[in-house]
């Protein structure tokens, strides 16, 4: 409080002496702890606090379904701290699909709790843990407890696992519902053989394919309680799950927090961007105080949606350009996202222009107006070519109410979705589950790292094609992850399914060590983990070109990015002597303006290269460089992404020789004229045409000599 401001009574009423009883911090702190009290009090979840926990006691798996907002994600798990479900110093996990939720409700559950971030409350993400032995409620992503149970196939620790937003369907969190129905029944059993119910060494049947000598072992002398499982959304097919667990008692939470107004268009909106930019002016313009939530499909629309607003601001009376735009997208480092939480400047009004990374889970204070074109990129995979691709499709029932539940947890709010009414109607209701639409390779490759062999034979919720199953299982094998006989090979299946990666990057880099050229094939995969490092902004397209001709290099795009990488690596060790880290890293932004290199997608890239160089470290790889053999490096690509080799036939055009697809170079890339002959690609992306993008020239004859196992085979 400001001096000479006006005074609260509570300032009058505490003084002594001229001296305040309670100091402006503690005063401050203690009222939000009483608001936040109250603030739980209030919640819908918290009337059937006791039914909840007796719903728990009583049943083994529990789906629990209630509006957004109404306390789910952050009430849940104290109660069931409250209540002895962390006796024995055992663990309440919850998973959530995206790390943004993981970190931001830890650390609001951890306000709430009155403790610091880390000790009893704690989250964990990949790269990133902030837990420590007394932490007992745990947040992470259901992508890091699959890994955890590479180490811990029990999940012994785990007195309850909660998997939250499980309607998003991710692939990991299918997986793991896979799993958790394993373990669970494993747990059952070893519980009662502990208490000498069942003598009998248990059947292979219910048990995890993992040798059953092992898992005895394990029980011995030690017993595992029996697993809580809580499965939960706001916008849930609760019989389907209920069915899945055989009978998994369903019960839903009534009520929700605060109304959401719905605002529908008169008409379809032909170009989707410009309405979200007139409609993020006009509640600018028009509406009272509060911060706009906006759903765009990918970081390049939220780029150029963040210009545009840029430009028109400029042409607004000065008083009413007081508009902050904050972009959050997931390749975006873990702290730049975070910036979406911190209030905008007094007199600002702040306008968060997201992906679908803020559409679950996530309170971002202030947010009172959510503006929803209605589109999302999502996966899409043709079992046949064995082709992944991402396109731009119409969100699902359930991802509109997502959306729009995220206004409204503060106070009343309105969402504005760019589509009639009539169209809502129309909408799937619930999104295609990913596990039905990508590559299943990596899933595979961690089901059998976690001992199932019997992929077909798993118990997916909703089984993938059998296509694409096969088809995976082929593209493991190829790649070397997987024996003769269809198990995972030893040590390279295991190095794969230890990295972080898709496995066409891990065998990448496992490759790249025996060809010596590991440093270049780190920044690679580093560079191609986030999205676009070139940035050309359509006034400036002349300019853009000329300062990407520096790094361009006519071997292809890899070489170029790694043309990128090494020359920002120059500028920095140059400069880094005795300047501070802020200094540098003005730097590195002025320099990438100049030379129209998305100084974000730079910076994520460093940090995935430092992480997956530590990765390969510690399983001993070998880091060397190939220098300027740039010849090495191209051969180590061809061997590692021969399964994504291309022609060219007469009339220009490629054909790519797993799929016998005809594809282009797209645009962006530094071989868009040059045109050689033969080419390997990472990514293709399908608009009119069908574009291959990341692309190296190599010599067709490689093929052969380095991909037998593929080429000599087909022939
Ligand atoms: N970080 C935060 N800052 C401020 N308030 C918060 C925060 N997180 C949660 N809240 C408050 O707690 C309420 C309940 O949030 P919670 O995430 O538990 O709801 P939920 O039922 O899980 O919702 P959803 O289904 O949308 O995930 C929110 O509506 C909001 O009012």
């Amino acid at each position: 409080m400001s001096q000479g401001g006006p005074r609260t009574s509570n300032e009058s009423h505490h003084k002594l002496n001229g001296k305040p009883l309670i100091d402006n911090h503690i005063g401050n702190t203690f009222s939000r702890k009483q608001k936040i009290a109250q603030h739980r009090k209030s919640l819908p979840i918290a009337s059937v606090e006791k039914r909840l926990v007796d719903e728990v006691r009583n049943n083994d798996t529990l789906i629990v379904v209630g509006e957004t907002g109404s306390g789910k994600t952050t009430q849940l798990p104290q109660f069931l701290f409250n209540s002895g479900f962390c006796r024995d110093g055992k663990i309440i996990g919850i998973t959530q699909p995206r790390r943004v939720a993981a970190v931001t409700v830890a650390k609001r559950v951890a306000e709430e709790c009155g403790v610091e971030l880390g000790q009893r409350v704690g989250y964990s993400i990949r790269f990133e843990d902030r837990t420590c032995s007394s932490t007992r409620i745990k947040y992470m992503t259901d992508g890091l407890l699959l890994r955890e149970a590479l180490v811990d196939p029990y999940l012994s620790r785990y007195s309850v696992i909660i998997v939250d937003e499980a309607h998003e369907r991710t692939v990991h969190t299918d997986v793991l519902l896979g799993l958790l129905k394993k373990v669970q029944k494993a747990r059952s059993k070893s519980f009662s053989v502990c208490l000498g119910v069942e003598t009998k060494k248990p059947n292979n049947a219910t048990l995890l394919n993992k040798d059953n000598d092992v898992f005895l072992k394990q029980c011995q002398g030690r017993k595992f309680p029996p697993l809580k499982l809580i499965i939960m959304s706001a916008s849930l097919d609760a019989r389907g799950f209920s069915e899945y667990f055989g009978g998994g008692r369903a019960v839903h939470v009534q009520g929700r927090q605060f109304p959401v107004d719905i605002f529908y268009t008169h008409h379809a909106e032909p170009d989707y961007l410009d309405a979200a930019l007139i409609t993020i002016l006009q509640v600018h313009l028009e509406e009272g105080p509060g911060d706009i939530l906006v759903f765009l499909t990918g970081q390049e629309e939220i780029e150029s949606v963040e210009r545009l607003i840029k430009e028109r601001l400029q042409l607004l009376p000065e008083g009413s350009r007081k508009l902050l735009t904050v972009p959050i997208f997931s390749a975006l480092p873990s702290e730049k996202q975070m910036r979406v939480f911190t209030p905008a400047p007094a007199g600002f009004r702040k306008v968060i222009l997201a992906t679908n990374i803020a559409e679950t889970s996530v309170t971002i204070p202030g947010i009172k107006f959510v503006i929803d074109p209605g589109f999302v990129k999502a996966r899409s995979y043709d079992p046949v070519k064995g082709m992944e691709s991402l396109i731009i499709v119409p969100t699902s029932k359930a991802q509109a109410l997502q959306r729009s539940g995220r206004a409204g947890r503060e106070g009343p709010g309105k969402c504005f979705r760019l589509y009639p009414e009539s169209e809502f109607e129309k909408l799937e209701d619930s999104t295609k589950p990913e596990i039905k639409r990508c590559n299943l390779s990596n899933v595979i490759l961690q089901l059998k790292a976690l001992g199932f062999d019997d992929i077909l034979g798993f118990d997916f919720m909703e089984k993938p094609s059998r296509a694409s199953i096969v088809k995976s299982l082929e593209q493991l094998f190829l790649l070397g992850a997987l024996t003769d006989e269809c198990k995972l090979s030893d040590p390279v299946g295991r190095q794969m399914a230890q990295l972080p990666l898709d496995p066409v990057y891990s065998r990448a880099l496992i490759l790249a060590s025996q060809f010596n050229c590991l440093e270049e094939m780190l920044i690679t995969v580093a560079m191609l983990s986030v999205e676009s490092i070139f940035y050309a902004p359509r006034e400036k397209l002349e300019e853009a070109r000329t300062a990407m001709k520096c790094f361009s290099s006519p071997e292809g795009d890899h070489v170029t990015l790694v043309n990128v990488y090494r020359a920002s690596n120059e500028l920095l060790e140059k400069r880094v002597m005795g300047l501070t880290k802020e200094k540098n890293e003005k730097i590195l932004s002025k320099w990438c303006k100049e030379n129209f290199v998305n100084s974000r997608s730079l910076r994520h890239a460093r940090d995935v290269h430092s992480q997956i160089r530590g990765n390969v470290e510690q399983m001993g790889l070998r880091v060397a460089s190939c220098g300027d053999d740039m010849l090495q490096f191209r051969r180590c690509l061809a061997a590692s992404f021969f399964l994504n080799a291309a022609l060219k036939q007469p009339e220009g055009t490629y054909r790519a020789l797993a799929s016998g697809q005809v594809v282009q170079v797209h645009p962006s890339s530094v071989l868009f004229r040059s045109k050689p002959e033969c080419i390997v690609f990472n990514e293709l992306v399908q608009t009119n045409h069908k574009y291959v993008r990341n692309i190296t020239r190599i010599d067709y004859l490689w093929l052969s000599e380095l991909a037998p196992q593929y080429y000599c085979a087909q022939n």
